[in-house]
């Protein structure tokens, strides 16, 4: 059913380059205030998504809209900030001059914010850019999308180039950003075990289409993970009967098979052996690593 509070709405977007296509058909929505996680293999269309609801590219087919507004224009511009993957600053500008274009162009910019924020990276503000590490500029261009105290970040990997430490900080700050100021959040990544903490919500494309959506809590819910002994026979290591419709994923290492299923834990009892099965309900991390192995991507799987 369609939220009439989404912050990003897309109806069968579709993205296509010198007619390759990287996004086709995409149909999604974005609750307002919560945390998503965009993530998918190399080239699954996360960047191009992105993009798009930047306003940065425009849709080959269907449309897109934040908070109701044609990304680009000055009303969705506003309320968005983008975070780019390859964080495009002005190498030759000191950190103090590119904070100053940020408040020059965005009215509701946070000066303490941003500064704030380059300091606690220890970052001094009359070093240049240019000299800056890779983090450190990861850094400088956060500041900058927060500055902005736009209602949605568009963030493309903004965990990729941090250390551990940086990175806690980082992920702490945007849960603050969404629990105090109620600010709508799509960030890609692929740094999977760090989701869990973060998002509340997830967003899994591959080949350039909507595999997996929804809330993350429910998701989780909506599959079981069961474990055991590999049946020999079998080329998946699972029961002879066992339902393979249900299937998401199954990986067998030596004698134990381990399977990603759809379905709450009843499902492990059609293993038939139920109490030589341990099931259990999925990390957020399970989840994801299942749908992205799942060989066969014919439909999109949404929280209920
Ligand atoms: N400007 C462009 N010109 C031509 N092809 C492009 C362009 N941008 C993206 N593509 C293609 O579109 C597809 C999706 O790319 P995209 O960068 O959106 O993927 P991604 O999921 O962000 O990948 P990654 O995880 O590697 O960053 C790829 O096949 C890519 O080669």
């Amino acid at each position: 059913m369609s939220d009439p509070t989404a912050a990003l709405r897309a109806t069968r977007l579709g993205r296509a380059f010198r007619g390759h296509s990287a996004l086709s058909d995409c149909d999604l929505e974005l609750p307002a205030g919560r945390v998503t996680a965009l993530v998918g293999p190399n080239g699954a269309g996360k960047s191009t998504l992105l993009q798009l609801a930047a306003g940065l590219l425009r849709p080959t087919t269907g449309r897109i809209q934040v908070f109701g507004h044609a990304p680009g224009s000055r009303e969705a511009r506003a309320r968005t900030a983008f975070l780019a993957q390859e964080k495009p600053l002005h190498p030759r500008f000191t950190v103090a001059d590119t904070l100053r274009l940020g408040r020059e162009l965005n009215r509701g910019w946070d000066q303490a914010l941003a500064e704030r924020l380059v300091r606690a990276a220890g970052i001094s503000l009359t070093a240049r850019v240019g000299s800056l590490s890779g983090g450190n500029r990861t850094r400088v261009a956060l500041a900058l999308a927060l500055g902005k105290r736009a209602e949605l970040l568009l963030l493309d990997e903004p965990l990729a180039d941090l250390d551990p430490v940086a990175r806690h900080d980082v992920t702490a700050l945007l849960m603050a950003e969404a629990a105090e100021r109620g600010v709508t959040i799509l960030m890609s990544s692929h740094v999977l075990s760090e989701l869990e903490d973060v998002c509340d919500h997830v967003l899994l494309l591959k080949d350039g289409a909507v595999r997996l959506a929804g809330d993350a809590q429910e998701l989780r819910a909506a599959h079981t993970r069961i474990t055991g002994r590999a049946h020999p026979l079998e080329p998946d290591g699972l029961p002879h009967d066992f339902d393979r419709s249900t299937v998401v994923h199954a990986v067998t290492a030596g004698r134990q098979v381990t399977a990603l299923v759809r379905g709450g834990s009843a499902t492990a009892a059609a293993a038939g052996e139920e109490d030589r099965w341990i099931s259990e309900t999925p990390t957020l991390e399970d989840l994801l690593l299942a749908h992205l192995r799942a060989p066969r991507a014919d439909r999109t799987e949404a929280a209920a």
